[in-house]
């Protein structure tokens, strides 16, 4: 049986138990999910900033996931803060939300465009395309303009945004395919999936069944070059449970 770890960058636990379902759902019989979140950080993850702050969270929950012995790690956060860190630590996969499912979309359509929260994280879906090599194949890029939480607040509205948002995508983008930019929309993809009768991805379930993947095929994180385990040094204060022993 696999355990992957699920972390969610924000402390939100409500966001947290909405990804935890979704991942459970598609999880194999013999693969649990454990659902995580820092003690402390941000919220909701909306910039830069929160990144940075989320960034330390991440790896404390990495570092913990690894001595635990889970069999992969899941960033479950559309700007993936701390993933290259975080495959350093880690000795299984690592796989962030948004680059399962911009990998997944491009296995299924030849363009896609992403629906994500506010406008300004918008730079952030960008940057990643560039990193990820996904420039190409993103048609478009479009926001809710609603915060990251008010897909929490019970209202529906952020909901129904998304699936406006997705409705327009599929119209005016020339995509194929759309990848939900935010992974509180992670229980939202198979009912738009249906009803658009395009793909539309998230990346939670996504990472989930890239994850199986990888433990079926034996493949871990590579410890060879830049995402060898970090160098020894004295850490200090907060940060020395993240001492290497
Ligand atoms: O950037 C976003 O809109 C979404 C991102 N922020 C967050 O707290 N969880 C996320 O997936």
């Amino acid at each position: 049986p696999l355990c992957i770890q699920l972390i969610n960058p924000n402390t939100s636990l409500a966001m947290t138990e909405v990804m935890a379902a979704t991942a459970r759902q598609v999880a194999a019989p013999g693969t649990a999910i454990l659902a995580v979140c820092p003690s402390e950080g941000a919220p909701s993850i909306e910039g830069h900033f929160d990144e940075a702050i989320a960034a330390i969270g991440v790896l404390q929950q990495v570092k913990a996931g690894r001595d635990a012995g889970v069999d992969g790690h899941i960033i479950a956060c559309f700007g993936d803060p701390g993933l290259l860190a975080a495959r350093e630590l880690a000795r299984a996969p690592v796989v962030g939300i948004a680059e399962a499912a911009m990998h997944i979309a491009t296995l299924l359509a030849t363009r896609f465009s992403i629906v994500t929260t506010l406008p300004r994280t918008l730079t952030i879906a960008r940057h990643l395309l560039h990193q990820y090599g996904f420039e190409r194949h993103c048609a478009a890029l479009h926001a809710i303009d609603l915060p990251v939480l008010s897909l929490e607040d019970g209202s529906g509205l952020a909901q129904q945004k998304v699936r406006e948002q997705c409705i327009a995508a599929k119209k005016f983008d020339g995509s194929g395919a759309i990848v939900l930019g935010c992974g509180g929309m992670a229980d939202l993809a198979q009912e738009l999936t249906l009803e658009l009768g395009i793909p539309v991805i998230d990346g939670v379930s996504a990472a989930v069944k890239m994850i199986e993947s990888l433990a079926a095929l034996r493949l871990t994180t590579s410890k060879h070059g830049d995402l060898d385990y970090p160098l020894i040094k004295p850490l200090s204060g907060r940060f020395e449970n993240l001492n290497m022993r």
